[in-house]
């Protein structure tokens, strides 16, 4: 395979939409998609200015808006800043929001059970003594990345449905999970340059990684990778496949979530970085159910009753796992370290 098969999201044809996305998913699990509303150049450059834009702020601004791990005096956990750890295979600091009043208008917490993952998002702000121009930009950097997040939910739910209905299920099956609460992240990356000898984790046969081989966790990734190179994915023949820049598209896959509400059907592909050889930015949004979303853990298909489908609830499981992922590994520990406690 030369390239990622590439999807039209714009295609009048539904029936055969779905069940091409739901082949490609099968064997390759991952896909370009082209199309998708709202979305083009214009607003990818502007994603991409706005990544460089918080990155580049001093690090005293990034450090306001951190994780406890980066910044003691911070009661965040889970969503906010994270910084680069020189000791491990993943070289990338990142910035992370979830679903709040700002992205979803008229939401609220409906418990606190869940804490952190559940907290609340920590946005950055200008000083009052900033100029003007820069408070501005603070402005824009909230505006343009809350639209993009609005933008990811509808065009992963869309996505959703086109893969029920591609596996013969009603086309709002997947729907309820999401609806209305989410723990969907968009996280915001920066690869620095190294400019130091990778640690040997970062080695991974023969080819120094900035994101090590890992499948996501979630039920749909749609990664904006810009103009940068670097992402790899693995085939099922073991062989990988280097995924070259395709400006105003989406390079979507499938996590672990979703393979496990399929009955493993449908598997969650691995994929990794390996160093661009310079600085890259990307922006995945990751799909995720509710704290208190019931998924199911089969398909109610091939004669298989409703009745006979068994169910995880996603937040205890995202709690469970959460120790995989380099990003946030540490998140449990620490908020038990913190002593803090939510109050009601
Ligand atoms: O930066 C990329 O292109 C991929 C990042 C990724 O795979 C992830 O954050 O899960
Ligand atoms: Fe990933």
């Amino acid at each position: 395979m030369e390239s990622l098969p590439i999807v039209d999201f714009s295609s009048t044809d539904t029936e055969g939409t779905a069940s091409r996305i739901v082949h490609i998913m099968e064997t390759v699990g991952f896909l370009y998609l082209d199309n998708v509303p709202g979305y083009n150049l214009e607003e990818e450059a502007e994603l991409l200015e706005i990544n460089k834009w918080f990155f580049n702020l001093p690090e005293e601004r990034r450090l306001r808006v951190a994780r406890y791990l980066y910044n003691k005096k911070n009661k965040v956990f889970y969503r906010g800043y994270f910084g680069l750890d020189k000791d491990y295979s993943s070289y990338k600091e990142g910035y992370e929001f979830g679903q709040d009043s700002v992205t979803s208008p008229g939401y609220k917490l409906t418990s606190n059970e869940g804490f952190p993952v559940t907290e609340e998002n920590v946005w950055p702000e200008p000083e009052p003594s900033d100029s003007q121009e820069e408070k501005e930009r603070y402005a824009k950097f909230k505006e343009v990345v809350v639209k993009h997040y609005g933008r990811m939910m509808s065009a992963s739910m869309r996505f959703l449905q086109l893969l029920a209905i591609g596996l013969g299920l009603p086309e709002t099956y997947f729907h309820h999970l999401f609806v209305p609460e989410t723990l969907s992240t968009l996280r915001l990356l920066h690869y620095p340059q190294r400019g130091f000898e990778p640690p040997p984790s970062a080695i991974e046969d023969g080819q120094v990684v900035v994101c090590e081989t890992h499948a996501d966790n979630v039920f749909v990734t749609f990664l904006t990778t810009f103009n940068y190179t670097g992402l790899q994915v693995l085939l099922h023949d073991n062989t990988w496949l280097t995924v070259q820049p395709r400006p105003g598209s989406f390079v979507v896959n499938l996590g672990k979530t979703l393979s496990e509400s399929t009955g493993g059907r449908i598997k969650a592909t691995k994929h990794r970085v390996v160093d661009p050889g310079g600085e890259r930015y990307s922006l995945p949004f990751f799909l995720e159910p509710g704290y208190s979303a019931k998924v199911p853990l089969s398909l109610p298909l091939d004669g298989k009753e409703e009745n006979d489908v068994k169910y995880m609830q996603y937040g205890p499981w995202l709690l469970e796992n959460m120790k995989k992922y380099a990003e946030i590994k540490d998140v449990l520990k620490l908020f038990e370290e913190s002593g803090f406690k939510k109050e009601n």
